[in-house]
């Protein structure tokens, strides 16, 4: 589509102060930045320095990085540096986080592995704030949440960082700006005195503000620090120019139903019993489908996204479309990450490596209860965090060197040990890996059972290729998977950050706030009242911070919105609407 540059975005082009751009869902933010990146790097960026495009969520920079090949020639494209929060921090923190105390060699503490250590630390009543810093100054290690504070005490510290940063990168584009905690946004202002900074933002799409340090005052805060140019392109709409899908998204979010239909947007509903849910989840693919193609031009449609506001509702979603056997299944994609399915992945990874001798088969099941505790810590929650403790008091147990007790999880999980023991893989990564899950799928034990089934969903993260790969340089090196916990890890750690270009097409399954910054031909919002409430946290009515929800999910499709709702008890949010 030709890019219409109205006297507006020509004065975001011209700018050469800051900028604030707002705007709503596809009114052209992203795609005027982009614009203005292009304009600098055309003019000859010399080498080493590129426009930073920072995102907070790794949802946003992979649709950033759709939108740059599609609208950026392939020259301008390595000019153009589009990353999280997290990973620009890290970069600085690995470089000169020994400034601020830390051993020179830094280390990542992945979020799961995060959770289930704050779990376990907090319940025994430790202060996770202060450990975490003993973590980063004594070991090196940083967990992500330490990210921004660390990289803004060295940018406020150091002018000399400062100026090389903003040297580095003459241009910043902060992408949803308004949702930016306290620390990302000093960061930036920081750097602003030295570099154009260009900030989006819509007030309307924020979604994230119970993180603490985001606040409502944002944009306050960047006219107030900044005084840019404010070009605000509110009301237009280039995602979804032929239909009447954000006109429903506000009437959603202002809670005013027009009771009647919306052009682009319509509703079926489903039986509650699972089969008949199941059966409808499945045709709404197909009619949502159907729907877009008849509204796009020319009529080809990528992609679709089944959305739910909970994971249990991604769940229930990705089950329906694998299908029962009976049916075929509908090829997708889920996006989930829970550190339970990332530490169950590692209890596997564990099952690959070669088992050591029997005599010390006792300190082996020992590591692999550690393991299983530490996936039930992740999950939380009072009953999960007394399995946690079973786990890992047999675990203790069984390094002094005590045999389980037979026929509990302990002895379920020897068993299996001593199955893979005596299991000789094949050396294909992908085989073993199923292999070595079903073992624990079929140790005869619940937990084990569960964790087993939380691994299934690795496949889901689409870093299968990474992890298969890593596996695969292991065996070709050593004829067996010793140390497949730390390849996995590395897999993982690496996603963990940059995860750029995430493939959008096809069908894709995942939570509304995973679909921030994304945008897909069709949309299907599933309102199932007991795994995917549209009401998804406790709040008064008129639900705004629902309502936000909702609004960002209905306003990511291009050609129609589907509402997939339970016939008799759909969402307080759907009153009034006649769809
Ligand atoms: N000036 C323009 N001329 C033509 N098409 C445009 C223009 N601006 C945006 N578009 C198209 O409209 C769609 C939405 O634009 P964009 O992603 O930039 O919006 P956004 O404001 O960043 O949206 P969101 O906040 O929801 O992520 C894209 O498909 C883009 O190609």
């Amino acid at each position: 589509m030709a890019l219409v540059i109205c006297p507006q975005r020509q004065s975001v082009l011209d700018a050469i102060g800051p900028v604030l751009v707002t705007g709503g869902p596809g009114s052209g933010k992203t795609t005027i930045a982009l614009a203005k990146a292009q304009r600098l790097i055309a003019v000859g960026l010399p080498p080493g320095q590129t426009v930073l495009f920072l995102s907070f969520s790794r949802a946003a920079v992979a649709r950033v990085v759709e939108a740059s090949k599609a609208q950026l020639p392939k020259a301008s494209q390595s000019k153009l540096s589009i990353q999280t929060f997290h990973s620009f921090f890290w970069e600085i923190l690995k470089a000169y986080g020994y400034l601020l105390g830390a051993p020179r060699r830094l280390r990542l503490l992945l979020p799961h592995d995060e959770t289930a250590m704050r779990h376990q630390f907090e319940s025994e009543g430790g202060n996770w704030a202060t450990e975490r810093e003993r973590l980063f100054r004594k070991e090196g290690l940083v967990a992500f949440d330490l990210f921004s504070t660390k990289a803004h005490a060295l940018l406020a510290a150091s002018a000399r960082l400062r100026s090389l940063f903003s040297c580095r990168h003459p241009m910043i584009v902060v992408d949803e700006a308004q949702d930016t905690a306290d620390d990302q946004w000093q960061c930036v202002r920081l750097l602003s005195e030295n570099t154009q900074l260009v900030c989006l933002a819509d007030l309307d799409q924020q979604i994230y503000d119970f993180r603490p340090g985001v606040s409502s005052e944002r944009i306050t805060h960047i006219m107030e620090a900044l005084q840019p140019l404010r070009v605000d392109l509110q009301g237009q709409n280039h995602r979804s120019p032929n239909s009447e899908i954000v006109t429903f998204a506000n009437d959603m979010l202002l809670g005013t139903p027009r009771g009647a239909a919306y052009q682009g947007v319509s509703r079926m509903n489903f039986r509650a019993n699972a089969d008949r849910r199941d059966a409808a989840i499945r045709s709404a693919v197909g009619i949502a489908i159907q729907k877009a193609k008849a509204a796009a031009t020319p009529n080809d449609v990528e992609n679709l996204a089944l959305l739910a506001t909970w994971g249990r509702g991604v769940n229930i979603i990705s089950r329906a479309l694998n299908g029962d056997g009976t049916n075929k299944s509908i090829p997708h994609r889920v996006m989930i990450d829970e550190a339970s399915v990332l530490l169950s992945s590692r209890m596997v990874a564990f099952l690959l490596e070669p088992r050591p001798a029997e005599s010390a088969e006792l300190t082996d099941l020992a590591d692999a209860l550690d393991l299983a505790a530490a996936v039930f810590r992740a999950r939380g929650g009072n009953g999960n965090l007394s399995q946690a403790q079973r786990l890992a008091i047999s675990a203790t147990q069984s390094r002094a060197g005590t045999a389980p007790r037979a026929n509990g999880v302990a002895a379920k999980l020897l068993d299996a040990l001593r199955t893979l023991r005596v299991h000789n893989f094949s050396g294909e990564p992908k085989r073993d890996w199923i292999e070595a899950r079903r073992i624990l799928r079929e140790a005869g034990a619940n937990p084990l059972e569960s964790i087993a089934n939380d691994a299934e969903q690795l496949v889901a993260f689409q870093r299968g290729r990474r992890i298969a790969s890593s596996l695969t340089d292991l065996w070709q090196s050593q004829g067996n998977y010793c140390n497949a916990r730390t390849a996995l890890d590395a897999a993982l750690a690496e996603d963990q950050l940059l995860s750029g270009g995430n493939d959008l097409h096809g069908i894709q399954v995942m939570t509304v706030h995973k679909s921030k910054g994304k945008e897909f031909d069709a949309v299907i919002i599933f309102d199932d009242p007991n795994s995917s409430p549209l009401i998804f946290c406790p709040e008064d009515a008129p639900h705004p911070r629902c309502r936000r929800l909702l609004r960002v999910g209905i306003t990511r499709a291009r050609h129609h919105v589907l509402m997939l709702t339970d016939m008799y008890r759909p969402s307080e949010l759907m009153t009034g609407h006649r769809l």
